[in-house]
Order: structure tokens, then C-alpha cells, then sequence
């Protein structure tokens, strides 16, 4: 359903001088993710992982190679294409990115009021960058949008929640509401980038367990980035390790021997991240 051929991702790092240097942010990624797959990309902090994510969506091309999403090479796709494509494919953040002066309803329905407001064909879909929401009126808690809106905070076991405001919530439920927001266009794919990096222990599980439901409900392909290992092994099928940018290894998370290579990377960044060295 996705699928990574020989991707490389150069960026041109501007100097003081205006000089340009090639920063070489993914060599040669080759990788597929199944449908209704939970994908985790682990690596260390400028290891290319927010880069392998935008180039799924779209937000980056990549240099050279090709990215696939459902047999679609994203490249060829015309800016309006493109458009449409990324609105099949949601996302969350480790700050949630949801609106502090809209209800928690609200900020649910956006996309769907967006993608009205804009006249867009087809009901799937929408990028989470969008819903940052300039220009966009409140929903008024009329119509469609609201209800799809508060079916989906069910979903997420926040209905009783659609009046607050972000402000109110805690952070668990706060990122709960932005997987409802998320999903709300009914995306194929959900991508979440450090989706429980700023959670505590109770509020990730509550995060994963809904990840989990989301998998096995919608049949969404799920792609985590994440640097919590345990994250990883509790959630994902598989896991993608990028080390500097070059994909060091796939690993299936349930095969005893993969799991054997998965630790022994993790007691690695284990030691990386705790004594800034490997
Ligand atoms: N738009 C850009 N222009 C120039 N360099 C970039 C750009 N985006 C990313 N990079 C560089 O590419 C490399 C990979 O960045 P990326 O954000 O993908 O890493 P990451 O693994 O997500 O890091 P972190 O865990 O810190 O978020 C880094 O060296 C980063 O500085």
C-alpha cells in the first residue's frame, strides 16, 4: 500500500554566505507498509524519520526513487492530485496542533468543513497541516460535519468531551481528539509523528489501545514515528530502524529473532539517548 523504492532525500543547507552544501537526509530506501499495518520508524534525532513521513504524504518529493501510495507514484500526480491524495491520508502530532478557541467538536469537524468550504470532490481524506485552520469559520454545530464529528469523538471515547475546549482536556485526551479529527475524512492512512512523546505512562497506553482499535475498526495503515522503544514493541507489526539517514533494518516486532535484533538496537539508542553516545 506504501512503498518506498530507492528513495533518496537530499536537502540544500544554506550557510551564513548563502553557499549551498547537500545535507543527504534518506539514502536508498526501499520499504513497503501493508494495508491495515501498525509501522513504527524508529531512529535518532535528524535520522531522516519526519523526512520518510512528509515523503507519504507528499510535503517532500523525493530526489530520486519513487514513493508509492496505493500504486500511485506521487511525483506524477498534478498539484490538484496531490491535494486530493493527502486528504486520504491523516495526521497527528506530538503537540496535537488543535485549535485553543474552537470546541473540542469543532476542531474535529474542520476538516470536513474545509473540505466544503472548498467545494472538494470525494469524501476521503485530509492533511492534519490543514486543519491549522486560517480563514476557516467555526462550525456552527449544525449539520453533517457536527455529527460525523461527535461519532468520531465516540470512537474515541470523547463524546462526552465535544463542548470543552482544547484547555480542558489533558494531554491523553487531547491527542485522542486529534486521532478523531484525524480520522474524521476517513483517511486510508494515519500518520503520527511523536504521537506520545509528551504523555505520561496512563495517557500513552490510552493513546496505543486507540491506535490499536483504529487498525482493527477502519483497517487503517498506521505509520509511528516514535523514539519510545516501548512504544514500538507494544503497538507496531513491524519496525523500520533509519540510522544517519540509511535504513538499517526492517523488523518484524513478534518474530523471537527479529526481536532479538530490535533489542539490541534499542539497548543502543537506549545508551545514546541516556549518555549522549553510542
Ligand atoms: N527542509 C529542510 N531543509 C534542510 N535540511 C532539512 C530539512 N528538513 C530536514 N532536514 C535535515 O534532514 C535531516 C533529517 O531530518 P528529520 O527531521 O527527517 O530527522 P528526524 O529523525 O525526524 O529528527 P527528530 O527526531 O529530531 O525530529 C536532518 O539533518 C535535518 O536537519
Amino acid at each position: 500500500m506504501i512503498e518506498f523504492d530507492q528513495v533518496n532525500k537530499t536537502f540544500t543547507q544554506r550557510s551564513a554566505t548563502g553557499r549551498g552544501k547537500p545535507l543527504h537526509a534518506l539514502h536508498d530506501i526501499s520499504l513497503s507498509i501493508d494495508e491495515a499495518e501498525i509501522f513504527g520508524v524508529v531512529g535518532e534525532s535528524g535520522s531522516g524519520k519526519s523526512t520518510l513521513l512528509r515523503l507519504i504524504n507528499a510535503l517532500e518529493a523525493p530526489s530520486s526513487g519513487v514513493v508509492r501510495v496505493n500504486g500511485v507514484d506521487l511525483a506524477a500526480l498534478r498539484p490538484a492530485e496531490k491535494r486530493l491524495q493527502r486528504r486520504r491520508i491523516g495526521m497527528i502530532f506530538q503537540q496535537f496542533n488543535l485549535l485553543a478557541n474552537k470546541t473540542v467538536a469543532a476542531n474535529v469537524a474542520l476538516p470536513l468543513s474545509l473540505h466544503r468550504r472548498r467545494g472538494m470532490p470525494g469524501a476521503k481524506g485530509h492533511g492534519a497541516q490543514e486543519t491549522t485552520g486560517r480563514g476557516a469559520a467555526e462550525t456552527s454545530g449544525r449539520g453533517a460535519p457536527r455529527e460525523r464529528a461527535l461519532e468520531m469523538l465516540d470512537f474515541v471515547n470523547m463524546g462526552a468531551h465535544a463542548a470543552k475546549h482544547p484547555a480542558q482536556l489533558s494531554g491523553g485526551e487531547k491527542q485522542r481528539v486529534a486521532i478523531a479529527r484525524a480520522l474524521v475524512n476517513e483517511p486510508d492512512i494515519l500518520l503520527c509523528d511523536e504521537p506520545t512523546s509528551s504523555l505520561d505512562s496512563q495517557h500513552t497506553d490510552e493513546v496505543m489501545a486507540t491506535l490499536l482499535r483504529v487498525r482493527r475498526e477502519m483497517d487503517t495503515s498506521i505509520v509511528v514515528v516514535s523514539h519510545e522503544l516501548e512504544v514500538i514493541r507494544g503497538a507496531c507489526d513491524r519496525a523500520a530502524i533509519l540510522e544517519s539517514g540509511r535504513l538499517t533494518g526492517v523488523v518484524d516486532i513478534a518474530a523471537p529473532e527479529a526481536r532479538e535484533r530490535f533489542n539490541s538496537y534499542s539497548e543502543r539508542a537506549r545508551r545514546y539517548l541516556e549518555g549522549g553516545q553510542e
